[in-house]
């Protein structure tokens, strides 16, 4: 990958590489050898590599990174209650299902139950999609209000259900909000973050989710008992004020920059960036790295309208489906089915499978009473939950690529283990404790091991890899890949686990082995790339023509003097 030839080579002293351990900005850790690094006092630093290319900071990466850009962090925080509304469903649904109430309230046959997580689904599903399309044409903030307000409406018609028709039309609308929270959340945090810790930031939603659903499954745990309706409304009930103040949260928080120069708002989008990253509006005017992250999106706008006609309009409801269409055309296909199949891989390595079958499965492998088995479907949430901060404090310093290759191997080998385990002892579980345990111990790894990488991974990758034009609809587009999925896993896995346990762990095992391929040859890295160069690396394979075209509107708005300026300046 080369980027930014027309940098000169600043390198004349490959030795400064040994003062890096003295810098407080340095950041990555895929710095070559010879790389040259201008600190910018107290606020930054800016790298040049050897190929010509550069890298900016913000700040240090990792939980330092983190303390050091802590307002885009409160603000990534906060977004990410819409991932706490999903998450929290999952967990709840799990224990109202199996309430004594709730199951004299309701005719709940099969058929009823696969309709009420199929409608959910299907809701979500539809609220992706359309979430795809506000969010482009309003605003990311007041598609996540909107997106509140109708998970609120739906909430309250399940908490109040008294009757089967409730429910579903509560799960339905539910279901669209929370769909739609699912991808507007990580598009604003992408948004937002700065890229030495955009990564950390990202996870925040998958941190969000697996919270939601361990708050959702011991709540309906402490609640099961109530002898009356109560055991089932008040866990229902709670998903409402979260909801409430995202809602009311979206007035405060500051308006995505990148949006806003999609939309020719430049002032606006200096002075959010300005609050994001902690300086005055004068400070930012002079600011070197604000002034590098305003032209890279300057850029990318100018050479997205210049090459495809009038996709950046968000206006006229003209192209609409052209644009979704764009998805697939040869420009942006690799990033397109990044997004998809990182959902593919998500969904197929089986996690929902322990999550809504967990009691089942658990039976499966010899644990009969049905505290203990709930107990341990609850302790998946719990490893999950524990698993994320890993990611959030490594995924900026590792990168992405090498957490996915090795939580693959580990979640297939984990797989296959379970899955001997049962064939072996099957018939004879209780006079093999130890052998059990074993295969519980094979569900927590393999839970583990997703849990640092493609459950976080899942949304880190497509809110990074779509250039601004395409960001809302791929997003959506990989997120649908999501719910669909997940749909799927739902419908198949009783069916599964019916046919023989231990077919249905290889069945997942396979998709793990495949996603090690995946992650290997297919998924570039974009640890510490801002989202611009990210789009640089996948432009790298489109041809010369965009490459020129680019380096000569980079050219034209400033951004090559500028960084000819710095690096300059450092050189004296
Ligand atoms: O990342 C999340 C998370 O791992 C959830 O627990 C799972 O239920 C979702 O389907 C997934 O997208």
């Amino acid at each position: 990958m080369s980027r930014y030839q027309t940098i000169p080579q600043t390198d004349d002293d490959p030795g400064s590489n040994d003062d890096r351990a003295d810098q407080p900005f340095l950041s990555s850790p895929f710095l070559s050898g010879d790389s040259h690094i201008t600190s910018l006092t107290n606020k930054g630093s800016f790298t040049t590599h050897p190929d010509g290319s550069y890298t900016y900071a913000y700040g240090p990466g990792g939980l330092r990174g983190l303390k050091h850009n802590y307002y885009a962090l409160l603000c990534a925080l906060f977004a990410s209650i819409g991932g706490l509304e999903f998450g929290y469903d999952q967990g709840v649904i799990a224990n109202v299902l199996v309430m004594k109430d709730f199951r004299t309230s309701f005719p709940l046959t099969p058929i009823v139950m696969g309709t009420m997580t199929a409608v959910l689904e299907l809701g979500c599903l539809f609220g992706v999609l359309c979430a795809g399309v506000f969010a482009d044409r309003y605003s990311r903030r007041m598609s996540i209000l909107f997106a509140c307000i109708v998970f609120c409406i739906g909430s309250a018609f399940q908490c109040g259900a008294t009757s089967l028709p409730h429910l579903y039309v509560g799960r339905a609308i539910g279901g669209v909000g929370v769909g739609a929270l699912s991808m507007l959340s990580p598009l604003y945090m992408a948004e937002i973050s700065p890229p030495e810790v955009r990564g950390s930031l990202l996870t925040l939603e998958q941190f969000s989710i697996v919270l939601g659903v361990v708050l959702g499954f011991w709540t309906g745990f402490a609640t099961r008992e109530i002898p009356n309706s109560l055991s089932w409304r008040i866990p229902l009930g709670i998903q409402i004020i979260p909801g409430i103040v995202l809602a009311v949260g979206c007035f405060f928080l500051p308006p995505s920059p990148r949006l806003l120069i999609l939309q020719d708002r430049n002032d606006d989008a200096l002075a959010s960036l300005a609050k994001l990253r902690l300086r005055t509006l004068e400070e930012a005017k002079s600011d070197p790295l604000i002034q590098i992250e305003l032209l890279e999106m300057r850029a990318e706008k100018t050479l997205i309208s210049r090459t495809s006609g009038n996709e950046c309009s968000t206006t006229v409801c003209i192209g609409e489906l052209r644009s979704w269409g764009q998805l697939f055309k040869p420009r942006y296909r690799d990033r397109t089915m990044v997004g998809i199949m990182i959902m593919f891989f998500q969904q197929w390595s089986g996690i929902n499978a322990l999550l809504y079958y967990g009691p089942i499965l658990v039976h499966s492998i010899g644990l009969s009473s049905d505290t203990n088995s709930l107990a341990v479907s609850g302790g998946i949430g719990i490893v999950q939950f524990l698993a994320v901060f890993i990611t959030i404090i490594y995924i900026d310093k590792l990168g992405r690529k090498p957490l996915l290759r090795g939580g693959s191997i580990i979640m297939a080998s984990s797989h296959i283990t379970i899955s001997v385990l049962i064939y072996i002892f099957e018939d004879e579980w209780s006079s093999y404790p130890a052998a059990v345990w074993a295969a519980v111990g094979g569900m927590y790894t393999f839970t583990f091991a997703y849990g640092v990488s493609f459950g976080p991974i899942g949304w880190v990758l497509p809110s990074e890899v779509f250039p601004i034009s395409m960001r809302g609809k791929g997003i959506a587009l990989s997120t649908a890949s999501n719910w669909f999925n997940n749909f799927l896993i739902g419908l198949i896995t009783p069916v599964l686990v019916e046919m023989s346990p231990s077919l249905t762990f290889i069945v997942f095992a396979v998709p793990c082995l495949l996603a090690y391929l995946w992650a290997t040859y297919q998924v570039p890295e974009t640890a510490n790339l801002s989202l611009e160069e990210i789009d640089a690396v996948f432009n790298s394979s489109v041809g010369g023509d965009d490459a020129n075209l680019k380096r000569q509107i980079e050219q034209d708005l400033g951004l090559h003097d500028l960084i000819q300026e710095l690096v300059a300046n450092d050189d004296h």
